[in-house]
């Protein structure tokens, strides 16, 4: 692995214009090697992020496909959905369709909901080995977790599933389905952006003190990580 990028600005809207220009250079990279750009969104705070930055950015968007690197297992007129929260938000602000979204089937159970998304996802990946993204947009919690990846969760070993089920999670909705590490691992970027100083402390136990925490065990086996920090999230580095 390389080592990681850490980008300290000064507000939240500098993290957002540093977010959305990176993202535009992986996606138009992308799009220009492999005609297709994938991403995987996670939601929480990211989501306000994108809306307020994706539409100033310049790219192909008919090229590009949302995946969720966490979802709530609820219907997407909720306000705990993931996709939902997008749709309502982000479409309409930049041109894309629903479409684009490879989303769960909430009537499922976390389970099926989990082996569904994985038959989903799967035809837009090479055949043989862990689906590669372009891009995971990574959220951190105030305890530390990325994705639905909690920490002390059974979840964070699993490594026989690209998508795992979790139907205990200690943040609600407590119904969710989530990537696992080696699909996370296995992407070209992975990119939190954290802004505040409610996030200080836990930056600092994950990038100075390296405790064992989920958000920390993010490592790109052979990519690259980003961390997009602003005054208060880096206050305590
Ligand atoms: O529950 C979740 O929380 C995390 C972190 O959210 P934030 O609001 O603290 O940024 C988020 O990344 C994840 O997708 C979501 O399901």
């Amino acid at each position: 692995m390389s080592s990681p990028q850490i980008i300290r600005v000064k507000s939240e809207e500098d993290v957002i214009q540093s977010l959305c220009e990176l993202i535009q250079n992986l996606a138009n990279k992308a799009i220009d090697s492999e005609d297709v750009f994938k991403i995987g969104l996670s939601g929480g705070s990211l989501v306000n992020f994108l809306v307020a930055g994706l539409p100033k950015i310049t790219t192909d968007w008919s090229k590009w496909r949302f995946f969720f690197c966490d979802e709530r297992v609820v219907p997407s007129e909720s306000p705990d959905s993931t996709f939902g929260a997008y749709r309502k938000s982000l479409l309409g602000k930049v041109p894309i369709s629903e479409s684009q979204f490879i989303q769960i089937d909430s009537h499922l159970t976390a389970e099926d909901a989990a082996r569904d998304y994985i038959r989903k996802m799967a035809p837009f990946f090479a055949p043989d080995g862990l689906p590669r993204f372009d891009v995971l947009l990574l959220g951190m919690g105030p305890d530390g977790h990325t994705c639905s990846l909690f920490p002390g969760h059974r979840l964070l070993d699993e490594t026989s599933v690209w998508i795992a089920p979790i139907s205990d999670s200690p943040k609600p909705p407590p119904s969710r389905i989530t990537l696992t590490f080696p699909i996370i691992n296995n992407a070209e970027n992975c990119v939190f952006a954290i802004a505040g100083q409610g996030k200080a402390e836990m930056v600092r136990r994950i990038l100075k003190d390296n405790e064992d925490l989920p958000a920390g065990r993010v490592k790109p086996t052979d990519g690259q990580l980003y961390w997009i920090l602003d005054e208060g999230a880096a206050s305590q580095l």
